[in-house]
């Protein structure tokens, strides 16, 4: 997988019709998911059921509301830290985002969209909610997949009726002269599960286990499916989320969007199919959400990784 040199991330095709459930197709699939997960922890999926014209109605959407004035953004609160409006931090002062709660039901996106246009906004609710739909389609089939082959698919059903969906629209303005052109810093995601898309401008790299940074190519139907913290726990270990950060360059500012799964209202517990003499429990049982406070404590900001801090054995 990849040379020395350069090392690329494994692209796996998801657009093929006959990926179906107990079809050869879809076990050879499961394994490139599997393979990819446990060495990089993320891959790009091709995904044509997002088509061009709806990758063009989402960033349409996306800079309509990045470009509403700040106070109604502001407006986009959450109990859950860094869930609602984020903007003009100062380490990442050229980042900008929001978060749309419960973004695969229609009364999320209803809820968000009234929110920052009291008049309502139809372009907007639809194209984020069938946006959002479409990559919880993806992000479910991959977890499906992983959990045949662990053998775990009895804890993924229960996890997946208490999965919820943020999606966040992110705009990363260019750097001014001397101003730093990070647009991220390095972290991983705390989420369960997180598939992110980008438009033409460059920016996202991803850490290699062995500590190359791998810069992302942006395409219509391309999508970055990766790990957060919640899946190396969950999984024992197995797949360990990767560090990544945006690099911004040159004067176009940069347009991306994230689909993150978290669990909610439901401890999560590590299989016991992943326990045995040779893979001993490393994670306590746990609540996302709790960890997801954590993180924000003195504590937790100190920590170089939280979820081993916050859960492991
Ligand atoms: O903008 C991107 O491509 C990545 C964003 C990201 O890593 C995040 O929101 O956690
Ligand atoms: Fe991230």
């Amino acid at each position: 997988m990849g040379s020395l040199t350069h090392p690329k991330l494994p692209v796996i095709d998801f657009s093929k019709e006959s990926l179906l459930s107990g079809t050869n197709s879809w076990s050879s699939t499961r394994d490139e998911v599997v393979r990819a997960l446990e060495e990089y922890g993320c891959f790009i999926a091709t995904y044509n059921k997002v088509s061009l014209d709806l990758h063009n109605a989402i960033f349409r959407a996306s800079k309509e509301l990045l470009d509403l004035p700040r106070e109604t953004k502001i407006t986009n609160i959450s109990k859950t830290p860094s869930h609602g409006y984020v903007g003009q931090e100062a380490v990442i002062p050229l980042y900008e985002g929001l978060g749309i709660a419960n973004a695969t039901t229609l009364e999320g996106a209803q809820t968000f969209t009234n929110l920052m246009w009291p008049l309502g906004n139809d372009f907007f609710c639809e194209t984020t909610l069938l946006f959002a739909r479409l990559l919880a389609d993806l992000d479910q089939m991959v977890m499906r997949m992983v959990s045949e082959s662990y053998g775990i698919e009895k804890d993924y059903e229960t996890l997946l009726g208490s999965t919820t969906y943020l999606l966040r629209l992110i705009k990363y303005r260019a750097p001014e002269t001397n101003e730093t052109n990070l647009g991220i810093i390095p972290h991983t995601d705390k989420s369960f599960m997180s598939i992110l898309h980008q438009r033409q401008v460059k920016g996202l790299e991803i850490r290699t286990k062995e500590g190359e940074w791998i810069l992302i190519d942006p395409s219509p139907s391309s999508f970055v499916v990766m790990a957060g913290d919640a899946c190396m726990a969950w999984t024992n270990g197995r797949i360990e989320p990767p560090n990544h950060q945006v690099i911004m360059s040159g004067t176009e500012e940069r347009y991306s969007l994230g689909l993150f799964t978290f669990i909610r209202d439901r401890i999560i517990q590590i299989p016991k199919e992943l326990v045995d003499d040779e893979h001993p429990l490393k994670f306590k049982a746990f609540d996302h959400f709790k960890y997801i406070d954590y993180i924000y404590t003195d504590e937790g900001k100190r920590s170089k990784c939280p979820i081993k801090d916050y859960c492991a054995i």
